[in-house]
């Protein structure tokens, strides 16, 4: 796996440059899914002051990988994460996701709105002109590649969170999205559902290579599941790459606050 982090004189870890000539730009975007260069993103105030919310945040995720972003609360990274997505337009830099993508909501409710399973996995696909056999093939597929092929007939009301987010999922992967990008899925979660909806979006990268993920979560622990992580603080991109190294860099951070603390 690529990591692409170096170390600064100051001892932050920031991306290399990246070269801009556009034989090597169109390589490098290549394998790359998800890319922010020096994305900054800011509001006016009631005040008609301007906060500033990212700062000049870079980041880069090759294709067919999982990679969690994490940080302090109030951090950024849901503005990062809805930049990304296109939802938010950022005060300066560039985004590039492959396409399709899909933005998938912390709350499931806001997401999976069909009467049936079945029916709320197809709904995105209304808009494609597929045969009604086509259709089906996708929903099963995308149900199964989640772990929820026997609740096709199911009544979404009566899913728990952790299945209505599995069923959200799977109506991005029935749309064959390159990128899904999930904003703190696991916040609704009891332990054993957070685990299944991280095992279900691993899984259903593993059965595709073409797969992307970004997942927002401030637990380090889900972690462990991830290829790559992006770690912020206060607005920025602190750090990026191999998601051991990240865990590693975010520990170390830890323990040097406590011993501040302590002393
Ligand atoms: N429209 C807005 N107006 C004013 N402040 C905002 C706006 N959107 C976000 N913020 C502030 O920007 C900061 C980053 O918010 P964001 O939701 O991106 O953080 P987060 O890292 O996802 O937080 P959490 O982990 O608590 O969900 C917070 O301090 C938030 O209050």
């Amino acid at each position: 796996m690529s990591s692409f982090t170096t170390l600064s004189s100051s001892g932050s870890l920031l991306l290399p440059p990246l070269n801009s000539t556009s034989s090597t730009r169109a390589n490098v975007t290549e394998n790359i899914a998800i890319e922010g260069r020096n994305l900054s993103f800011s509001v006016k105030t009631k005040q008609g002051r301007t906060l500033p919310i990212l700062e000049d945040c870079s980041l880069r995720i090759p294709s067919g990988q999982f990679w969690m972003l994490l940080g302090p609360n109030g951090c950024g990274k849901s503005t990062l994460l809805k930049v990304l997505a296109g939802l938010l337009n950022p005060t300066n830099g560039n985004v590039f996701v492959k396409r399709p993508k899909s933005y998938v909501f912390q709350n499931p409710d806001h997401q999976v709105v069909m009467p049936t399973v079945e029916a709320d996995v197809a709904f995105g696909l209304g808009k494609y002109s597929l045969t009604r056999e086509e259709v089906k093939f996708r929903v099963s597929k995308a149900l199964d590649a989640v772990g929820m092929l026997n609740y096709q007939q199911r009544s979404t009301q009566t899913l728990s969170g952790g299945q209505k987010q599995r069923v959200a999922i799977a109506g991005a992967l029935a749309e064959a999205c390159k990128v899904l990008l999930l904003d703190e899925l696991t916040t609704f979660l009891d332990e054993k559902d957070q685990v299944g909806v991280i095992k279900a979006v691993r899984s259903s990268l593993d059965s595709s290579e073409e797969v992307t993920a970004l997942w927002v979560t401030h637990r380090l622990e889900e972690l462990k599941y991830a290829d790559g992580a992006v770690y912020m603080e206060d607005g920025r991109v602190v750090m990026h790459g191999d998601a051991t190294r990240v865990m590693d860099f975010i520990k170390t951070r830890q323990s040097s606050y406590i011993t501040q603390i302590n002393s």
